[in-house]
């Protein structure tokens, strides 16, 4: 796991003095890392880490811990800038745009390439409603009131959540299960309709069953927003993914993909034997 902080540090205002709106549908995009080395500091921790991620499917990013996995999705939607030592070179292409580009501000991609974390991280004392439409503060236009009802249904149908919570909107989002409140935070992604979604291991927190229904609303979610999912859970990668990634870092050596393609290929015949033994549970 990475030792970055795992909840967004900044201050939320309050829900009404966001400007929000209902934004319209956008078209599925593609992600595509090209030769991605990042460091800590002087220590490499990937060396030129190439994936493309297609659009409209959910790509597993899979290998043993510290391999690099949980950098490597932060640098699809710049968030391991955020960390003082932290070094990059190589483009992300979001539609064949980079996002790196100087021209472009970093809120273009946050806003494009929305981040579950591990640990649901709700605001606690906002209400559902408010924490579905604090994820709006980076759109830039006002709604009305009938905007908004539409929109907080609209993220929470497609969280897998309306169903629990439609009769309490205003009741505390901490007050929720963790699965819940898991939920409402892939609700609170899509309030400002991502293009891509990145999840890091976002099951590793929850029960059985609630873990499969948040593999349902990926599933679901997946007609409309590109996912990259970080999982240790190599049911859940064979389950969900269409396409697979497995990195691994040798012994003082940065994270590399070993090898990458169609989930179900890769599981029954892995090309490299090292491939062969992770996803057979031999080692990691
Ligand atoms: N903020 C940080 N500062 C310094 N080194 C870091 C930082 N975050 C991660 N690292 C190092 O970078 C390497 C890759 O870490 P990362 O969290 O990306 O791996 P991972 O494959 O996601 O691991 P896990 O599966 O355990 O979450 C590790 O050696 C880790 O110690």
């Amino acid at each position: 796991m990475s030792t970055l902080p795992e909840a967004p540090t900044t201050q939320i205002p309050a829900v009404e003095d966001a400007y929000v709106a209902v934004p319209p549908t956008r078209p599925l995009a593609a992600l595509d890392a090209r030769e991605i080395t990042a460091w800590f500091g002087e220590r490499k921790v990937l060396d030129r880490v190439s994936l493309n991620m297609p659009a409209g499917q959910i790509t597993a990013l899979i290998g043993p811990s510290g391999c690099g996995k949980s950098t490597f999705l932060r640098i699809l939607n710049r968030m391991h800038e955020l960390v003082p030592s932290a070094q990059l070179a190589g483009e992300v292409l979001l539609d064949g745009d980079d996002i790196y580009d100087p021209q472009r501000k970093l809120t273009d991609a946050r806003r494009s390439i929305g981040m579950v974390f591990q640990k649901p991280n709700p605001f606690p004392a906002m209400s559902i409603r408010e924490n579905v439409l604090a994820g709006l503060k980076l759109t830039g236009a006002k709604a009305s009131k009938s905007d908004r009802d539409a929109l907080v249904e609209y993220c929470l149908v497609r969280g897998g959540l309306w169903n629990e919570v439609k009769d309490r909107l205003d009741a505390p989002g901490g007050g929720l299960s963790g699965g819940q409140q898991q939920r409402l935070c892939i609700a609170r992604s899509l309030a400002i309709k991502p293009r891509v979604l990145l999840m890091d291991e976002p099951c590793s927190a929850l029960d059985p069953t609630s873990t499969r229904v948040i593999e349902e609303t990926m599933l679901e979610l997946a007609k409309e927003v590109t996912i990259v999912i970080v999982t240790h859970n190599m049911q859940q990668a064979a389950r969900v993914s269409n396409t697979c990634a497995f990195f691994l870092a040798a012994q003082g050596t940065p994270g590399v993909i070993v090898e990458h393609g169609d989930t179900a290929a890769m599981f029954s015949n892995p090309q490299d034997q090292r491939t062969n033994d992770y996803v057979n549970g031999r080692f990691g």
